[in-house]
């Protein structure tokens, strides 16, 4: 088994490059990258992603030698050390034959399936071109999970948390916000085989955790840590906005619960934590966040269940076999030099 995480900087002199590896040939316009490192800096250069995804590895470990599943689990990243490169590598030099990938985002578009498909891809070319490499093993990636049922219930628990840490009086009335990553527009169109599959995946997995913690209460799902130039459309509305909009209906409490990610990382203690939270602050909203999934047992469970399914050579679902052109993003043409 493989975790591939996004990856983060380990120290303030990461930060640039790291945003560098993040976001080549993306076209995100300098001042967006000073501002995102700032972030990072604010921490020390470092990103908590890593701690998560180490901690995640044990927590698996762990689950798969009480399943009685004798199967290692590696670790490699996108855009930093360890790279998905180099844990291919060593998967080779330790004659594994079949790599099941988990990838730690849960959802489909270019962002959260089709990158993680190319980051698998990549790494495998990298050791054919090497000829003085084994071949290396093939990889299959683990289909999405934001249905699992301990996916849901870890966000559930920690939803139900989040509304009893406010005060009293407002538990009941306070408004339950979803939040993921926002992406643009034209990459949330192509998302999954038919489009649109990004915010289908999230309402979805929204509309389940709330039926698990506040059965009956409604929510809205809205997006965070927008980036690229302002001349491009991202999904909307931005979390700080829907705020102002909430306070300016009379709503005078809000829960966030990040659903779009599985670990407390830097886009969740600084846009919400920090950003978020201020901003409701200003408004005079009482704020509670609810913490992501984590290595809750439940959801450490599920993510076995993922890899015991495959085992199996059951149907593949989506995230594991996609049609070729799933989440597909059409690239503008270069002006020519
Ligand atoms: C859908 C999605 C997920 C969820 C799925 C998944 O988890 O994979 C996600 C996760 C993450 N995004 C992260 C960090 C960044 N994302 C950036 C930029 C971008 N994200 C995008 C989308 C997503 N991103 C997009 C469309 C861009 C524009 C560039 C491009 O078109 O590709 C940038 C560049 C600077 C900026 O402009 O913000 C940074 C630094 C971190 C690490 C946090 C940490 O260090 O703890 C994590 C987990
Ligand atoms: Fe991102």
């Amino acid at each position: 088994m493989l975790v591939l995480g996004f990856g983060g900087p380990e120290g303030s002199d990461d930060v640039m490059p790291f945003l560098l590896n993040v976001t080549r040939g993306r076209g995100i316009p300098p001042e967006r990258l000073e501002a995102v490192a700032e972030h990072y800096h604010h921490f020390g250069g470092v990103s908590p992603i890593n701690d998560q995804n180490k901690a995640l590895v044990a927590a698996l470990e762990a689950e798969l030698t009480g399943a009685g599943i004798d199967l290692p689990v590696y670790w490699g990243n996108r855009n930093w050390a360890p790279y998905v490169e180099d844990a291919w590598r060593q998967m080779a030099d330790d004659g594994i034959e079949h790599a099941y990938v988990l990838a730690t985002s849960a959802y489909a578009s270019f962002s959260g399936c089709r990158q993680y498909h190319e980051d698998v891809a990549r790494a495998r070319v990298a050791l054919e071109l090497d000829p003085s490499a084994p071949t290396g093993p093939t990889g299959e990636k683990l289909p999405h999970y934001f249905d699992a049922p301990g996916f849901v219930q870890a966000n559930a628990e920690a939803l139900a948390a989040a509304i009893a840490s406010l005060p009293e009086e407002v538990r009941g009335t306070a408004r339950l916000v979803a939040t993921a990553h926002s992406i643009p527009n034209a990459m949330a169109a192509v998302a999954g085989p038919g489009g649109g599959a990004y915010e289908a995946e999230l309402q979805r997995a929204a509309q389940l955790v709330v039926e698990a913690a506040a059965p009956g209460r409604d929510f809205d799902l809205v997006w965070q840590s927008r980036s690229g130039p302002p001349s491009v459309p991202w999904l909307e509305p931005d979390v700080n906005d829907h705020l102002r909009a909430l306070a300016e209906s009379g709503e005078t409490a809000v829960v966030l619960f990040p659903i779009g990610f599985i670990s407390d990382h830097l886009e969740v203690i600084w846009d919400l934590d920090n950003e978020a939270e201020e901003t409701a602050g200003e408004l005079g909203l009482a704020f509670a966040r609810a913490a992501t999934a984590g290595t809750h047992p439940a959801f450490v469970a599920s993510l076995r269940e993922l890899l015991v399914e495959r085992r199996a050579g059951g149907e593949p679902r989506l995230g594991t076999n996609c049609p070729a052109s799933c989440c597909f993003v059409q690239r503008p043409a270069r002006p020519a030099a």
